[in-house]
């Protein structure tokens, strides 16, 4: 387990470039093993979770280079690799090995639940539903499904649940293995969704729907090799502008996709804090925000977290963060997760007077003039290790974010990046793993 400590209270200033979003960066890998094609992809963070993704693609014999120093990787999947080899734990991505490990040997086992951040049950039965929809068996029970596809897939037309970021990717991936033209109806249409279309197009897939709630993918088209380059992650961007303004800094990050920030904009405008875009940049330039009131005067303003082009779940903490360090209350509503809000007892320790209402609701009734530092503790949850550091950030004094490993698994160099804009942040402790 390693350990952050912060000395708080210093205003963070300058300029950075954000990382990749791991969420795009892992599908584009898992979606690499579909072909023999060499694929060389730029701008790859150097984390735990792309760490765990390429050890898993060497023991199937794959070629691999990977240079951190430049974000360059280049991969190679030949005729020779062999799946002697269990997917990775402690990260949902693996999940999405399935539909190529379908493609190429005709069986995957899953050993696990694929579980990643600790959120909820994040069950795996939209993916089983998927599978056997495209004609594959299952067998075992959770903690050991032996998933096999006999022959070639059949195109399908399907209609999930819930919009489902991962399975909407193992939707695509089977999709292109498989005999004919389908349909997915209620599909996930995230920034990371949308990056993995964009990258299987540049490799000659046929797809149709990216960004929207229904996607359609031709079938059998042989995948060319391929280039990418990934673009900047918009949590690492939305994390590093509510910094700026928690501190009472001036920070600048480069943003390639700004398009992706009307809604965030608007949200970060409800605690008073101004976002700008421009040439290729963003800026929050903040004096003492405060909570805006809601022109329905009986009302908390709030945040709403839902599936894609809703706030993300995984940007509420984030949110959670700024409130608790601005004047005012605020309300926010996850509606995805039932797990993901358990850690407002973490804040309390800082001062943060909060109300958990249900397991989906949170009030913060922010007071940025009383919190003092604290030794928290975060849980399994990568952007809830990110919340309690900004916090620690923004408030005078010494702070100890205990548990903070997860943070690796999504952010690289995310204790140098704030300490060159100005912060006093220090991991201590022992490495359990590069699983985080
Ligand atoms: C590797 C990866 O990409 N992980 C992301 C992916 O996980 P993942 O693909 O596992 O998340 P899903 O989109 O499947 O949703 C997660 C859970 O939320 C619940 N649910 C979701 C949507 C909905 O409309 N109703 C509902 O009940 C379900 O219990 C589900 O198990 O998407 C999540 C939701 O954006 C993010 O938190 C994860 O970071
Ligand atoms: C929840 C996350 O990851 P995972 O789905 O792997 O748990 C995340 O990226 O915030």
């Amino acid at each position: 387990m390693s350990n952050i400590i912060v000395e708080g209270g210093r205003p963070l200033n300058g300029s950075l470039s954000p990382s990749a979003n791991k969420n795009a960066v892992l599908p584009v890998l898992c979606a690499t093993l579909l072909t023999q094609a060499p694929v060389t992809l730029s701008n790859v963070p150097d984390i735990t979770d792309v760490h765990l993704m390429l050890d898993f693609f060497r023991k199937l014999g794959s070629e691999v280079a990977v240079d951190f120093d430049t974000g360059k990787v280049r991969l190679h999947h030949g005729p020779g690799i062999r799946p002697d080899a269990v997917l990775p734990v402690g990260m949902r991505s693996s999940v999405m090995l399935i539909p190529p490990m379908l493609h190429r040997f005709g069986q995957a086992i899953l050993e696990t639940d694929a579980k990643g951040c600790t959120l909820g049950s994040r069950e795996i039965d939209p993916h089983i539903d998927l599978f056997k929809a495209f004609g594959a068996t299952v067998h075992g029970a959770a903690g050991n499904v032996v998933i096999e596809m006999a022959g070639q897939a059949q195109a399908i037309h399907h209609w999930l649940d819930y919009a489902s970021v991962t399975t909407t990717e193992n939707f695509i991936m089977c999709a292109l293995s498989a005999q004919g033209t389908s349909r997915l109806i209620n599909a996930a249409c995230e920034p990371h969704v949308q990056e993995l279309c964009a990258f299987l197009t540049s490799m000659g897939v046929k797809l149709t729907g990216t960004g929207t709630s229904t996607i359609t993918v031709e079938g059998g088209i042989p995948l060319a090799e391929a280039h990418h380059s990934f673009e900047e992650d918009f949590h690492e961007v939305a994390t590093f502008l509510a910094l700026s303004a928690m501190t009472g800094g001036d920070m600048r990050i480069r943003n390639g996709v700004p398009h992706h920030f009307p809604l965030l904009d608007r949200t970060f405008a409800k605690f008073g804090v101004t976002v700008e875009h421009k040439d290729g940049w963003s800026r929050v330039a903040a004096r003492d925000p405060h909570v805006q009131r809601p022109f329905t005067a009986h009302m908390l303003p709030k945040v709403e977290a839902a599936p894609w082009p809703y706030i993300p779940a995984d940007l509420l903490p984030i949110f959670i963060a700024l409130g608790a360090c601005t004047n005012g209350s605020m309300l926010y509503w996850n509606k995805v997760y039932e797990g993901a809000l358990g850690w407002s007892s973490e804040l309390s320790k800082f001062g943060v007077q909060t109300v958990l209402c249900d397991p989906h609701r949170l009030i913060t009734l922010g007071s940025s003039d009383h919190l003092t530092p604290a030794e928290v503790e975060s849980p399994y949850i990568i952007r809830v290790a990110i919340a309690l550091l900004m916090v620690a950030c923004a408030v005078p004094g010494r702070s100890t974010i205990l548990n903070a490993d997860p943070i690796r698994r999504a952010h690289p160099r995310f204790a140098e990046n704030l300490c060159a804009l100005g912060a006093d942040v220090e991991w201590v402790g022992t490495r359990q793993s590069d699983a985080g």
